[in-house]
């Protein structure tokens, strides 16, 4: 029924299971229908010839703005975290803490390089970002058909909502929950707001003073999107599911974390770089039979 599940990125524990969601999402309609998602390294792309793509931490900390020691420091922080936050032998219990050092310590140092509000676009404008093949058709899909997309991200909300912008595709069916930067009354970047989001706490938890979603308790079909095991809990504050497909893109490591997504995620999309997949089920959802 959709071709594009047969590409060769596609892995699938219980196909049966992922098509029965997909005809429930369809018979229930477009009405009914949400997309919550991340954003780095999920509508984001992960690597493009050969080379990492930036996160939007990493925008920041790659940028000209910050200076070659700072530089270092983050590099540093990266490098000593990042292996943490995807290790899949340690508990949440031992990762979350840690999450919330590599957060601070991350925000203290790039509160202390004198970030201008006035900068962000050309910061963003002048990166290595890229959103995923088939961004276009994913967030026009979505805009035209009148479907919520809700974007859950530990990233930085200043520069992913400057990249979606830029890219002509924030349109007013978005929210963007996550980290925004707070900047004094001359526009210099003096910290973070709160709640402090990380990979872990992707969850209700960081919602509280949001209405988002009572406000959306009539759309009971949701397909969620994510690259990390973190991502799974973004839909906990939904009030009312009825039916949830869970897409997860697998970027990194690919052997060593196959068991774990395949167990977690309805349907895993290994070293693949578009949002074919996930447009081909919108497209099948959004067409009238
Ligand atoms: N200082 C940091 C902290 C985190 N990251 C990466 O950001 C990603 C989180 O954003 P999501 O949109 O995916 O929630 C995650 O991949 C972290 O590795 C970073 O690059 N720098
Ligand atoms: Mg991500």
């Amino acid at each position: 029924m959709i071709v594009e599940l047969d590409k060769t990125t596609v892995r699938m524990k219980n196909p049966d299971h992922v098509r029965g969601i997909i005809s429930s999402i369809k018979k229930d309609g477009v009405n009914k229908l949400q997309v919550i998602s991340d954003f780095d390294m999920t509508l984001s792309r992960f690597g493009w010839n050969g080379r990492r793509c930036p996160t939007s931490h990493n925008i920041l900390d790659n940028s000209q703005v910050i200076t070659e020691e700072g530089k270092k420091q983050l590099k540093d922080l990266l490098h000593y975290y990042y292996p943490i936050e995807i290790d899949p032998n340690r508990t949440l219990e031992e990762k979350c803490p840690l999450m919330v050092e590599w957060w601070t310590r991350a925000h203290d140092l790039l509160s202390q390089q004198k970030i201008l509000k006035g900068d962000i676009a050309q910061i963003v404008k002048e990166s290595e970002v890229m959103l995923r093949e088939g961004f276009n058709e994913f967030f026009d899909q979505l805009h035209k058909n009148n479907v919520p997309l809700f974007i859950f991200s530990a990233g930085v909300g200043d520069i992913l909502e400057e990249i979606i912008r830029q890219a002509n595709v924030f349109h007013p069916n978005i929210n963007v929950v996550s980290n925004y930067m707070d900047f004094d009354d001359n526009g210099i970047l003096r910290g973070f707001k709160r709640p402090l989001i990380h990979t872990y706490n992707k969850n209700n938890t960081v919602l509280n003073n949001t209405e988002y979603f009572q406000q959306l308790s009539t759309k009971t079909s949701i397909i969620l999107l994510g690259d990390s095991m973190g991502d799974l809990t973004m839909a906990d504050g939904v009030t009312n599911v009825k039916n949830i497909l869970k897409i997860g893109f697998l970027n990194d490591k690919v052997e060593e974390h196959r068991g774990k997504y395949l167990e977690s995620y309805d349907i895993v999309l290994e070293r693949d770089e578009t949002l074919d997949v996930v447009n081909g089920i919108l497209r099948y959802t959004f067409i009238e039979t």
